[in-house]
């Protein structure tokens, strides 16, 4: 029996590899090839990787409608499209698109999914009736005197630590808008979920060290995320068992994970009839106490970065657009005056208020929220989009930040904030303008779960702020400091308050 030479083993198996990494990666440029794109993206997933990891995912993906046309291929086997209707038709209860893998890349629970990680349609079809009772407000109806009591707190810590009297000359105390808006966030959504809020707003911090877990993160999940070879590893079964969050952590989300298990808990002994909670209602509908607290614990990641960064980006180009913000500030003060609004204003007065509505559409389009990728799988027969033949098992995902900017869809000046342009066109045009905007949340079977409890928030936190206090950057050059990553990390929106003079 001869003796292998290791030398020879060595290049026979380098050889192997690389020929089987070259016939994989020739494989998968070709079954995409006749796709317009960035051309590294179509060889290898570090461009990907990449713009999700730089920070820079919105301005690298804005550019492409534009310069590619509606339909882009952004990965090996990854689309992204900005044309409205070929995402409501690959989205919609019908479609036979299930989610793609990528979606893989959010589980953080290695034996239960949440709502937002299944990714068969009749799994999820299911579970979605389950829980959209809760979510939507049909059966929880503390869920509107829930976020008053937080705006509540929010415009108390704002007046206690950061209002000036308007016209004198005490010292300004920065506040950093970016960072109490997620407080603020956090603490509605875990009253919301828990029945009681974590209290991050009367300390003025982040005290579970949420938004510093999720922040500092982020970047990497992205990566993760989008990568699938890194995916597979990270967001398998065992994987989330040895990089997941644990409820015995003694830092970050582990211990909200601990805090959620356990106010579950409590919710899966007493007599379900006395609950009227969104917990209490997916007990009601069938949820096991594991996907429970799967889903309890899920809200937190969906539920605040989202509405914080919302909140923080419409509240920047408010403050940093005069006519805006004196034409808001009219309506805010003859809404009040005319006994309009209540105080707090409630949600439905607070839709009758258009120059309100047409903020926050023009707030949301203006800087998309969810930037990452969102793909849905072609189904194995492929399918035809913008006369291009994609094979089945292809993702393809929207591209938001690309879509919000459109002029064809927003007008000429679509890079400009005005909220106007949703007020000086007919009926007609104002809702499917509208009805654009809103696919910042998704759409059809797979639509954002808590876009009632997000729009009850926007409409009433950026309306109660206005009515009380007068805000200014507090050093305009400095602007906002914001990372894209799949979802946005603002950071620095530092302004100066005063007390509104609106009613003196
Ligand atoms: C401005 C705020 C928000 C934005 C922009 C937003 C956006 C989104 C998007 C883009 C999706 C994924 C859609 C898809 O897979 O195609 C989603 C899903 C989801 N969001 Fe939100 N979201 C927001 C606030 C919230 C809040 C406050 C909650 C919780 C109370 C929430 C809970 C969920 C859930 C549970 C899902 C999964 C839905 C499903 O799988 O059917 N979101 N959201």
């Amino acid at each position: 029996m001869g003796i292998l030479d290791p030398g020879l083993t060595f290049t026979v198996l380098f050889s192997l590899v690389a020929g089987y990494f070259l016939a994989s990666t020739f494989y998968q440029w070709q079954r995409l090839r006749h796709i317009p794109g960035p051309p590294l993206a179509s060889l290898t997933y570090l461009w990907l990787g990449y713009s999700g990891w730089s920070g820079k995912q919105y301005e690298i993906h804005k550019v492409f409608g534009e310069k590619y046309g509606p339909l882009v291929r952004i990965g090996p086997n990854e689309l992204s499209t900005d044309d409205p209707e070929t995402v409501r038709r690959i989205s919609s209860a019908k479609s036979p698109y299930p989610r793609s893998k990528w979606y893989d890349g959010t589980r953080f629970h290695p034996e239960s999914d949440a709502m937002f990680s299944m990714i068969d349609p009749v799994i999820h079809d299911k579970y979605k009736a389950k829980t959209s009772h809760g979510y939507s407000g049909r059966e929880t109806p503390g869920l509107e005197s829930a976020i008053d009591e937080q705006i509540e707190n929010l415009i108390s810590l704002i007046r206690r630590k950061y209002v000036r009297k308007p016209g004198t000359s005490a010292r300004v105390r920065p506040l950093d808008l970016s960072n109490v808006m997620a407080l603020f966030t956090l603490d509605t959504i875990s009253r919301i979920s828990l029945g009681k809020e974590f209290g991050c707003l009367e300390r003025e911090k982040d005290i579970l060290g949420f938004f510093h877990t999720v922040d500092t993160f982020m970047p990497a999940m992205n990566v993760l995320g989008d990568v699938p070879w890194a995916r597979k590893i990270v967001f398998s079964t065992l994987g989330i068992r040895l990089f997941g969050p644990k409820p015995t952590d003694k830092t970050g989300l582990g211990v909200m994970m601990k805090l959620t298990n356990d106010e579950v808990r409590k919710r899966y002994t007493g007599d379900v009839k006395a609950l009227t909670d969104v917990l209490g209602s997916f007990r009601r509908h069938g949820l096991t106490e594991t996907e429970c607290q799967t889903e309890a614990f899920f809200m937190f990641v969906a539920g605040s970065e989202t509405t914080s960064n919302t909140l923080t980006i419409i509240l920047f180009y408010l403050i940093a657009t005069p006519a805006a913000y004196q034409r808001f500030k009219n309506e805010v003060k003859a809404a009040v005056e005319s006994g309009k609004a209540s105080n707090p204003i409630t949600a439905a007065e607070a839709r009758e208020l258009p120059y309100l509505q047409a903020v926050l559409y023009e707030g949301m389009r203006i800087r998309p929220s969810a930037t990452g990728s969102f793909g849905k799988e072609v189904p194995p027969e492929g399918d035809t989009i913008h006369g291009y033949f994609i094979p089945g098992g292809t993702a393809v995902g929207p591209n938001l930040s690309s879509m919000m900017r459109s002029k064809a869809l927003f007008g000429d000046d679509a890079d400009i904030f005005r909220p106007e342009r949703f007020l000086e066109v007919d009926e007609a045009t104002c809702a499917e303008m509208k009805r654009n905007v809103e696919l910042v949340f998704g759409y059809g079977r797979w639509m954002c779960a808590g876009k009632v409890i997000a729009f009850m928030e926007l409409n009433k936190t950026i309306f109660e702020l206005i009515r009380q206090f007068d805000f200014q950057l507090f050093d305009p050059k400095a602007g906002v400091n914001s990372c894209s990553h799949g979802s946005w990390v603002d950071k620095d929106f530092f302004i100066a308050a005063t007390e509104s003079d609106m009613f003196t």
